[in-house]
Parts: C-alpha cells; sequence; structure tokens
C-alpha cells in the first residue's frame, strides 16, 4: 500500500478496532473475534507503521500492553513492568527472531522453551519470604491488586520453603482455570441455564476480577509460576530462576525444555502441537527465552516486549466451506439452538459437518445467509465455529435468515424473553424433544444413575407410547421392554435392574432429576439440606424459598411455579408411590478426633486450606457443631481472609474467642 491518504485512514482504521477488541477482552474477558484474527490485524498494523512512521502514534495498540487497571480494586505500580510477547504463527518468523538474536549478541547462546500457557498474567510479591500481594499486569506499569483473590488459590504459597530467599522478590506466572474444572463450572450452569462461559482463559480473568473472593475460592483457579523476578537476584539464567522457584515450593509446570539451538525449539514445538490435548489446561503456544540473563541484558526490550524472547502460537485449523441450511434443534427446556448444515469439509483431521450457531443474534452478527461461503475454526472445543463469512464471495440476491417462529418439532408459537438470547418452545409436556430430554436428564449419573437407558432406548419408549413422564418408567413391565426392537432377555433385565436400582438414589440427586428450571445439581443439594423432604419443599412459599443460602429470585419463582402445577405433583406422587426416595438421608459423621467437643463454631470468610462447606465438615468431625449466626452461645469463631468487620465486631462484643485458620488447624492436630 502505498498510498499516504489510504495508510493514514487503515492505521486510524486498524487502531481503532484494536482498542476496541482489547477493551472487551481485557475489561469484559469477552473475546469477539479469534485469537488468530487478532494477531492478524495487529500485524498488519505493524507493518503500516514501519512503512508509515508518521502516522505511528505513541499510544498505538501496537506500542503499549493491551489491559488497564480497573477502578474496583487498588493501583499497583510494577517495580519492574510486565510486558507483553512479541508473537509469531510461522517457522520462518521464528527463523528470523533467531537470526536477530544471533546478530545482536555474537556469541553463544541457549534457548529456554515453555509452554505458552492460556490464563492470565500475574505478579506475586514476597517479602521476607510471606506472600504480601498479587498483582495483574493491567497496562504493563500499573495493575490491580487482588491478593485476596490470589490467596484463594491453594498451590499458591502463602510462605515460601526454606530461609534462604532475597528480602523481596515476585513470582510471575499464569492464573488458569483447569478444562475439567471448567467443563464442571458450565454442565453445572448449564443444568441452571445460565449462560456458559465460552473459554477458560476468559473465565479465569472473569474470575479474577471478581469482588468477592469466597466466589472465586469455589472456582478453583489454579496458577503455574514461570519467572523469578527481581533486582540483583543472584542468578545467571533463566533456568537457575525456574529451578529456584521450584525450591522455594512453587508450582512449575513440568514441560519445560532448554534447547541449544532453534531445531530443537522447533522439535519442541512439533512435539506439544501433537501432546497438548492430554494437558489439564489449555495453552495457545510455546514461549522461547533465551536463557542467559546477561545475554537478555543485552538484547534488551521494545516498548511492548523483551527482544530476546518470542512466543509461537498454533493456528486454529481452519477450513473454508458453504452452508447448506439452518436447521433447528430443540432441547430438553424447549431452548432452540440453530445449527449451520455445512458441505462435508476436512478440518483438523476430521470431516466436518455441522457447527452451531447459538442463537439468533450470533446469525445476525455473522449477517450469514444460505449459500455463503464461511470459514470454520477448530481451536481447543470440540464443536467447530463459524468465523466468517467470505462477503466477496457472496451470491446476488440470497436474503437474511428468517429465524423460524414456530417449534420445528411441535408446531408451537416460539417466545423469547425480552433481552434474552435464545427463543423457546414453551410446550413443556408435548414437546417430543423435551419430553424425552426431561427422561434422558432424569436418567443421568447425577440424577436417577438409570445407566441401561440410553437416548434410543428412550425414543422408543416414547415412539411406543410407553413413556411421556419419569413416572411412567416405574410402571413398565418384562413385556413391554421386551417387545421394544433390538431387546433381548439379559438386556431387558438389566433395563428393569436399572430403573430398580434408582429407588436407592438419594433425595437431593432425584431432585436434581426432576428437571426444574434453573435447579442444577448444586442447588438441588442445597434445597434439599435446607427443607429435609419433598413436601416441605412443595409446601415452601417464595420468601421462604429465597431466605435459603444462594437460593436467587428466578429459582424460587421456579419452584414455586413447578409445584403450583397439578400434573407435577400427580408425577411426585407416583414417584412416590413407586418408592422414591423423597426425603434425606443424614450422613453418619465420621469421627476423626474430639478437639472440638461440645463446642460451637461459627465460619467466616475465605480458607487457604480448606473449602468452606468441607471445614465445617472437618469441624463436625471433631465433635464441634456449626451455626451460621453469631450468638452468646458461640464459642469459637474461625476467620478466614476477608471476614465482614460487623460479624468480627459482634463476636468481641459477646466475648466469642477468634481464631485464624492457623491456628484452627493446630488445635484439630493437637489430638
Ligand atoms: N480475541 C480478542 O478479541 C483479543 C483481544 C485482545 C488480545 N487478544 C489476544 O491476546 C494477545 C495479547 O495478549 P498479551 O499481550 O498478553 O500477549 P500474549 O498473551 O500473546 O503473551 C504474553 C503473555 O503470555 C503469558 N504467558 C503464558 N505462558 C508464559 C510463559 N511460559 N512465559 C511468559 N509468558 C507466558 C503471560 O501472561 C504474558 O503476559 C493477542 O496476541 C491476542 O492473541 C485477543
Ligand atoms: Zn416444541
Amino acid at each position: 500500500m502505498a498510498d499516504k491518504t489510504e495508510a493514514k485512514k487503515r492505521i486510524a482504521e486498524l487502531s481503532e478496532k484494536l482498542h476496541y477488541y482489547n477493551y472487551k477482552y481485557y475489561q469484559e474477558s469477552i473475546s469477539e473475534i479469534s485469537d488468530y484474527e487478532f494477531d492478524m490485524l495487529l500485524k498488519e498494523l505493524i507493518t503500516l507503521e514501519e512503512e508509515f512512521p508518521e502516522f505511528k502514534s505513541p499510544d498505538s495498540p501496537s506500542q503499549r500492553v493491551g489491559g488497564t487497571v480497573t477502578k474496583q480494586f487498588d493501583t499497583v505500580v510494577h517495580k519492574i513492568p510486565m510486558l507483553s510477547l512479541g508473537n509469531t504463527y510461522s517457522k520462518e518468523e521464528l527463523e528470523d527472531f533467531d537470526k536477530r538474536v544471533a546478530k545482536g549478541l555474537d556469541e553463544p547462546y541457549e534457548y529456554f522453551c515453555e509452554l505458552k500457557f492460556d490464563g492470565v498474567a500475574i505478579s506475586l510479591h514476597y517479602e521476607r519470604g510471606s506472600l504480601v500481594r498479587a498483582v495483574t499486569r493491567g497496562d504493563g506499569t500499573k495493575g490491580d491488586d487482588i491478593t485476596n483473590n490470589a490467596k484463594t488459590i491453594r498451590s499458591i504459597p502463602l510462605k515460601i520453603r526454606g530461609d534462604n530467599f532475597p528480602d523481596y522478590f515476585e513470582a510471575r506466572g499464569e492464573v488458569f482455570l483447569p478444562r475439567e474444572v471448567f467443563n464442571e463450572i458450565n454442565r453445572e450452569r448449564e443444568s441452571e441455564e445460565k449462560a456458559l462461559l465460552a473459554n477458560p482463559r476468559n473465565a479465569a480473568s472473569g474470575t479474577l476480577k471478581m469482588q468477592d473472593s469466597a466466589v472465586v475460592a469455589k472456582r478453583k483457579l489454579d496458577c503455574y509460576l514461570y519467572s523469578y523476578t527481581g533486582e540483583d537476584l543472584p542468578i545467571n539464567s533463566h533456568e537457575e530462576g525456574i529451578k529456584q522457584l521450584e525450591q522455594f515450593g512453587f508450582n512449575v509446570s513440568q514441560t519445560y525444555r532448554k534447547c541449544e539451538n532453534i531445531e530443537e525449539v522447533f522439535a519442541f514445538i512439533n512435539e506439544w502441537e501433537k501432546k497438548k490435548l492430554a494437558l489439564p489446561l489449555d495453552i495457545d503456544g510455546i514461549v522461547i527465552k533465551v536463557n542467559s540473563i546477561p545475554q537478555q541484558e543485552q538484547l534488551g526490550f521494545t516498548a511492548k516486549s523483551p527482544r530476546w524472547a518470542i512466543s509461537y502460537k498454533y493456528k486454529a485449523e481452519s477450513a473454508t466451506t458453504v452452508l447448506n441450511e439452518i436447521t433447528y434443534q430443540v432441547g430438553r427446556t424447549g431452548a432452540v439452538t440453530p445449527v449451520a448444515n455445512l458441505r462435508p469439509v476436512l478440518l483438523a483431521g476430521t470431516t466436518v459437518k455441522r457447527a452451531s450457531l447459538h442463537n439468533a443474534n450470533e446469525i445476525a452478527r455473522l449477517d450469514l445467509r444460505v449459500g455463503d461461503t464461511v470459514h470454520v475454526e477448530k481451536g481447543g472445543e470440540i464443536i467447530p465455529k463459524i468465523t466468517a463469512v467470505d462477503l466477496t464471495k457472496r451470491e446476488v440476491g440470497s436474503e437474511a435468515v428468517d429465524y423460524i417462529t414456530e417449534c420445528p418439532e411441535c408446531g408451537t408459537p416460539l417466545v423469547r424473553t425480552e433481552g434474552e438470547a435464545v427463543h423457546y418452545c414453551p410446550n413443556v409436556k408435548g414437546c417430543p424433544p423435551q419430553i424425552k430430554g426431561t427422561i434422558s436428564h432424569f436418567a443421568q449419573r447425577k440424577a436417577a444413575d438409570i445407566d441401561s437407558i440410553g437416548e434410543r432406548t428412550i425414543h422408543l419408549l416414547y415412539e411406543k407410547g410407553l413413556v411421556r413422564n419419569i413416572a411412567d418408567l416405574y410402571d413398565l413391565t418384562y413385556e413391554d421392554i421386551y417387545e421394544l426392537e433390538g431387546f433381548k432377555d439379559l438386556s431387558t433385565k438389566n433395563l428393569l435392574q436399572g430403573i430398580e436400582e434408582s429407588k436407592k438414589i438419594p433425595f437431593e440427586n432425584i431432585l436434581f432429576g426432576l428437571g426444574i428450571r434453573f435447579v442444577g445439581k448444586t442447588v438441588a443439594e442445597k434445597l434439599a439440606e435446607y427443607f429435609k423432604n419433598i413436601d416441605n419443599l412443595a409446601a415452601a412459599n417464595y420468601e421462604q424459598l429465597i431466605e435459603v443460602p444462594e437460593i436467587g429470585e428466578r429459582i424460587a419463582q421456579s419452584v414455586v411455579d413447578y409445584f403450583k402445577d397439578l400434573e407435577n405433583i400427580d408425577l411426585i406422587e407416583r414417584l412416590k408411590r413407586a418408592g422414591l426416595q423423597m426425603e434425606i438421608v443424614e450422613k453418619q459423621q465420621v469421627k476423626v478426633g474430639n478437639a472440638l467437643e461440645g463446642k460451637s463454631l461459627v465460619v467466616s470468610g475465605v480458607f487457604h486450606h480448606f473449602g468452606r462447606e468441607e471445614i465445617k465438615e472437618v469441624i463436625k468431625q471433631h465433635g464441634g457443631k456449626v451455626v451460621s449466626a453469631i450468638s452468646g452461645k458461640v464459642d469459637i469463631l474461625v476467620a478466614g481472609e476477608n471476614m465482614g468487620p460487623a460479624k468480627k465486631d459482634k463476636a468481641e462484643k459477646l466475648g466469642v474467642s477468634i481464631i485464624s485458620e492457623e491456628e484452627f488447624q493446630s488445635m484439630i492436630e493437637q489430638n
């Protein structure tokens, strides 16, 4: 692009776009475009700015770390800036990097390679061996003080191991959400019908900026450290820093490798491209660092990143194909999901024919039309998605998608609640996929656990008219099942056995299995524990329901609505008669010690070594009783981080003894 005016215009355009995506990404933890698309826009900007330096502004996205500090936390100025990393998706550019290093040093050097963990950067400050502060990267020069949130991460040591440490140092690394935990959170959110979290990185970033550390603690974040930083530290190489972090007791991922030359780096890259799916967390590439610290100093920094390091990013695999048709799926709750039916295309080793489109907004955002040529991408996720439309290939006369107005399965007009993205079929009790979905929801492992009944069997039972709701399962006879296609004596007996076994399943699981809207597994447990049996729960009114800890308005209303429906009451009567568990069985307490015998305790705040429920359990195991409110009858208040001052005042006034988590631990360890 030689034209000056055009270049100026494009630079302004790119800068504005990148500022916007940065804002979304760092402030709201939302990715509106893929990282690859973002990086390509940034690359275009850098190239243009090199050609036309007169248009490069000091606050260009090419010159600064993308984040900022927020108002909700105290601001901390970094003693040593926290920078970004240059990145590339191409091996040629990596070779160019190696050439620049060779030229800049003019002596032998080696690399230290690490995985590029896809999370959020953090700096942990240690004074005389104790954690005093945890800070986000922010804009690179100053970040947010998120110490309380970081302390909920159990692998971060509050005190480091050994006694040979500098007065002050920083351990820098990446906070992340393990993929398993992420999936678990989303399964839970799905059953509560909350919007799903987009990916583990954005979820980790959103979590770290939450105001309530107790909620953060539940999210089970983890952290890998990869940099030992400070002034005049007694180390000569990055490798020595890593070893030092390990000795201090930090969580260092055992995936790094020292490489003698760029060929070994390439081997490392290729190896992890295959192995990365087996890791407990997502990585988006490899970080290559010059190992020697004096050499790092010699190479120095640009405004935004070190010259002695670079990240090689794995490109999410993508392909181009044609959108043949949009079909619509109806789920258990009646939610309608549009599905893109594609001309089959090979992507990341599998043939892709379909991609999820989420909802009507997504179709509008992509401005998708039947017949369009589209880009599909498969990142860490299993289900491919459409990332963009190739407008140059759009056929003339193509028309915007007319979203369906009636349920494709039962013909009922769809509804869309104000402010919600999703359309629903309201015919809960008559819409086939909703009925079948309700039954498979009930049969799942976390609910009634009838593993001998799969989707296919449910379909057959439905088609034969044998099952219209979950209570019908308990009326099934040997003959009913034996006559189903594919069933023999043994499989029939197995299915009946599975149904019989479900009568022993605890009440809280059955309650979850009923599929009351917004009542996920955790909520069902809370309700069961509080109301003890189904009759109490059915009799509870809205006010009583929102009294229950962690039960919000939406859930309370949904429970009230459920039990108002006489068909549901009838269903529950039938389940009771069939012999299902409709009340909780109090757990037998395992006795571990008697240090707290006869004492009443209140727990408050966030704990480092225990989860909230866990500490209550431990108290009971040692003979203590857990109560929820401070009163004159309480003996001990176990105070975690971030305990409310009002609670503390009250406890002091009433003469309740207040102990720390550490004191609590030594109390119970004494016997
Ligand atoms: N999709 C979007 O809308 C959007 C918007 C803004 C940024 N982004 C993405 O974020 C990138 C910019 O973020 P960035 O400036 O943090 O750069 P970066 O994430 O590409 O690299 C720097 C970061 O890598 C992390 N890291 C992980 N493992 C590391 C290791 N072993 N050693 C050192 N650092 C390690 C650190 O957090 C460090 O801050 C962009 O390139 C883009 O891919 C995407
Ligand atoms: Zn329907």
